[in-house]
């Protein structure tokens, strides 16, 4: 690594990130803190990460001879993918070129999509997973449900935060599902996945942080999703010293394999001891936004530390703690939030605006964080926090 330098200065270390949304914003803010140069991406203007970025470009980021051109433009020091969608085949090649992806090109490419990463952990590292097929028609997608059986999960191959994803628990919402994966991922229409449905007791994110000497685990994070879309976050889940081994040796494994410095968002199922691997994404993860109350270094703060090169002795937990997203359902452009000062009148309350510049359906727009004596008394207070908020679109 060169030594640190000055932004905006020949020698500043620069660091381009693909995708700006509010994990971005804070991997931003992580990284300005050590003078690192950022410069913002993302496919629509005035993202929440470029709003704290040094300067900011509009680009499709799934068009490859785009991406290349912007990398050949902006020679940055390091490219930090926010987001799935993005032409990691480009990275692969831009990698052996000399350029350096977090945690790695091939990471990043085997992340993108659903299958690259699924195949690695149940077909090559034996992870237990749910039983899953792969489809492109309709006809595939018929004899995949006979297969696996009702009910179960269908999502695009390229997707997140629940975009496209469905819960099938009868013949009669068949259609309806493959309609709206096709519809509802991030890159259009084509492949999906149909995983058979795991009746879990809890599910948790473990981040796992790959840094310059070694291997380090947040405490669990247990979560509330909705329409595959995380709602509440909280740690730490109370887990078995048995699951928890089992779910820190996994961890281990599949980020071991990806390779490269940086955080990681490992996914699991867990019903008793039993630990199922779900998905794993090479960067903050949206659950982990409860670290930013939960932790003295948030995931975004040991992410910056981690892809710089930088020691982590100690990851050092506040007591339990909370999170609360707050989704906006609606149309409208530059939202008016009320109830600000109601949402952090309790102690150990905190709240992020995106700034995200639109609503068009619905959209995670903030964040509530409590910290309390413990986590159903956390969870309850960040809950509270995100209802005395009023979005005006
Ligand atoms: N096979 C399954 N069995 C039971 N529940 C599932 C299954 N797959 C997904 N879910 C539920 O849907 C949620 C979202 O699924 P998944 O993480 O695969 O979607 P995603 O779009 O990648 O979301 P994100 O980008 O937020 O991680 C899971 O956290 C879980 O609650
Ligand atoms: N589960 C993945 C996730 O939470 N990703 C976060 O959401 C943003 C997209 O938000 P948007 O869809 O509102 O533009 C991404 O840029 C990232 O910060
Ligand atoms: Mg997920």
């Amino acid at each position: 690594m060169k030594p640190f330098g000055t932004p905006l200065s020949d020698h500043a270390v620069r660091v381009l990130l693909l995708g700006s949304g509010e994990l971005g914003k804070e991997v931003a803010i992580e990284l300005q803190r050590y003078g690192v140069e950022v410069i913002a991406v993302d496919r629509y203007a005035d993202a929440p990460a470029m709003q704290v970025a040094h300067r900011s470009h509009v680009v499709d980021m799934l068009d490859g001879a785009a991406l290349r051109a912007l990398i050949a433009r902006e020679k940055p020091t390091l490219v930090v993918p926010e987001i799935e969608a993005i032409h990691t085949p480009t990275l692969v090649e831009l990698e052996q070129e000399g350029l350096r992806v977090i945690p790695t090109a091939r990471a990043a490419w085997l992340t993108m999509d659903r299958e690259g990463i699924r195949r690695l952990a149940a077909e090559k590292l034996g992870l237990p997973t749910s039983p899953y097929r792969f489809c492109d028609t309709v006809a595939e997608y018929r004899a995949a449900a006979q297969e696996i059986g009702f009910p179960f999960v269908i999502k695009p191959v390229m997707s997140s935060s629940g975009k496209g994803q469905s819960t099938v628990r009868e013949a009669a919402e068949l259609d309806e599902a493959w309609d709206y994966a096709q519809s509802g991922g991030r890159a259009g229409q084509g492949r999906v996945i149909v995983e058979g449905f795991v009746d879990f007791d809890y599910e948790i994110t473990l981040l796992t942080v790959r840094h310059r000497d070694g291997t380090s685990f947040c405490l669990p994070i247990g979560h509330r999703q909705e329409h595959g879309d995380y709602r509440e976050s909280w740690q730490p889940q109370p887990m078995s010293a048995a699951a928890l081994a089992e779910a820190q040796r996994q961890a281990a494994s599949i980020t071991g394999a990806l390779g490269g410095w940086g955080v990681f968002g490992v996914e699991f199922f867990v019903r008793g001891d039993a630990v199922i691997f779900s998905e794993v994404s090479p960067r903050p993860h949206d659950t982990g936004l409860v670290t930013l109350a939960s932790q003295e270094l948030s995931e975004f703060a040991l992410h910056a530390r981690a892809i710089l090169g930088l020691p982590i002795p100690v990851i050092r937990q506040w007591g339990p703690s909370a999170s609360c997203a707050v989704l906006v359902e609606g149309e409208g452009r530059h939202p008016r939030y009320h109830g600000v000062a109601e949402a952090l009148a309790e102690p150990d309350t905190q709240l992020r605006i995106f700034g995200k510049p639109e609503v068009k359906g619905r959209r995670r727009m903030a964040v509530t964080l409590a910290r309390d004596v413990d986590i159903e008394t956390a969870r309850a207070k960040a809950v509270r926090s995100a209802g005395c908020l009023r979005v005006e679109l």
